[in-house]
């Protein structure tokens, strides 16, 4: 199999090319990128006008298999991914039972060999059951290929704890990804604790919920020398807290997620859950700073946090339903929309933060267009306008508060392993 990719404009954080080149894939590899490619190919696609960036990585979604696969599978998960311009993800810990061990990391990365058509990966859990009393397995974890451990969906509260297993994360060579949350604080709260929330009658999230656990975990790094990778940043302390760590040496990465650049807590529907995620929309400062710390590459990652629900759980009373939204299929043209447009972002600093930091978090030999890597391509048009859909998602999940908007930066192509696993109608 061959793809003659021509015309597009190629963004390779890895190689610093931006410009107009046409890339040729043989099997499953990049073989040349040059001006113009004259050599035949199976396939010609023409990405005239379009973004020809290396296939997106999302450190951070929620696929729900094994345990809740009502809600989303390993397949459906993978799906919308391609759909979203994603040819890696990486997959937490928070299923049912929880992924604690390696024959669970084993059943979620051999359903993603045999059926999905992107790479899956696992992070494994710190604690046993996330219950925060016992530490998982984590050397066998790692041993068995997961990456990254996490306790996403909530914090390891025993800081003896949380150190422990940064000390053994470091030894691994495998980052700690923290879901910052002080459950405690937390109190019941579903939305931003404001005033615009408390007059809708909801209970409101502090910053200091999250900055306290960043704070904790960024001392806790700086003394064990692990890699804190921050997920879903939401408050202007987070960047703060992240700038001055990494003024200190401490190796801490961050991500924010595209509704918590997009959204504040005053476009919140009280009679509408698909508003509802944890971290909650903050405060125009809180955007601000987030958006600002991206341009100025504080912050290192643009995740979705994509956490499905079905539709009867989040028709629940805003108090009742559960937090999350999916947002694989919607990352693309919010960021182009509200950071590339909007000038926060270059395309090259879009491609750094969706695709090559990814990989450097993870060790991964990806985020690179350069002759002789596998070929992970996504092939964007940023101009094209369009209005969000949600029963156009592959995912099963259709809780996103961003149907119906109007946004720019359409995905058109995405390319894994050499495999063409995604193609928009109008290409
Ligand atoms: N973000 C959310 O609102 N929900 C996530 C958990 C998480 O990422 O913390 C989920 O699993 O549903
Ligand atoms: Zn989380």
């Amino acid at each position: 199999m061959s793809i003659l990719i021509k015309n597009g404009r190629v963004i390779d954080p890895d190689t610093r090319k931006d410009g107009r080149y046409d890339i040729l894939i043989e099997e499953d590899k990049i073989v040349k990128v040059d001006q113009e490619i004259k050599e035949e190919a199976e396939e010609v696609i023409d990405a005239e006008g379009c973004y020809v960036m290396p296939g997106l990585i999302d450190l951070h979604v929620h696929l729900r298999d094994p345990g809740q696969t009502y809600k989303e599978t390993v397949e459906t998960g993978a799906a919308a991914a391609a759909h979203g311009g994603f040819t890696t993800v990486l997959a937490m810990p928070n299923t049912k039972p929880v992924t604690d061990d390696r024959l669970n990391i084993r059943y979620v990365h051999n359903k993603a060999k045999a059926m999905a058509p992107i790479h899956v990966l696992q992070a494994g859990a710190i604690t046993k059951g996330q219950k925060g009393k016992e530490l998982a397995d984590i050397d066998s974890m790692v041993a068995e290929g997961s990456p990254a451990i996490s306790e996403d969906g909530r914090s390891v509260m025993d800081s003896l704890l949380c150190k422990e297993a940064m000390k053994i994360a470091a030894e691994c060579g495998v980052p700690v990804m923290a879901h910052c949350e002080d459950i405690d604080l937390m109190d019941g709260g579903v939305a931003n604790d404001d005033e615009y929330i408390r007059k809708q009658g909801l209970r409101g999230i502090s910053n200091a919920v999250e900055d306290i656990i960043a704070v904790r975990d960024v001392m806790l790094a700086g003394e064990t020398g692990a890699h804190l990778h921050l997920c879903h940043c939401s408050t202007y302390g987070s960047v703060e807290i992240v700038r001055q760590a990494k003024k200190h040496g401490i190796n801490v990465t961050a991500e924010v997620c595209p509704h918590h650049f997009t959204l504040t807590s005053k476009d919140v529907d009280a009679g509408d859950a698909n508003y509802k995620m944890n971290p909650p929309l903050r405060t125009k400062k809180d955007v601000e700073a987030l958006k600002r710390g991206l341009r100025d590459d504080i912050m290192d990652v643009i995740a979705t946090d994509h956490a499905p629900h079905s539709e009867e759980e989040k028709r629940r009373s805003f108090t009742a339903a559960p937090f999350g939204i999916v947002g694989l299929e919607t990352a693309v043209p919010l960021t182009i929309s509200e950071l590339v447009e909007k000038e926060y972002l270059t395309p090259m600093q879009m491609a750094e933060k969706m695709s090559y930091n990814p990989a450097k978090i993870l060790g991964l030999d990806k985020g690179s267009l350069a002759e002789g890597k596998i070929a992970d391509v996504v092939i964007i048009d940023p101009n094209e306008e369009y209005v969000i859909d949600k029963n156009t998602f592959a995912s099963k999940g259709r809780n996103t508060p961003f149907h119906g908007r109007t946004v720019r930066g359409k995905v058109k192509v995405t390319i894994c392993d050499g495999k063409v696993v995604y193609k928009d109608k109008q290409i």
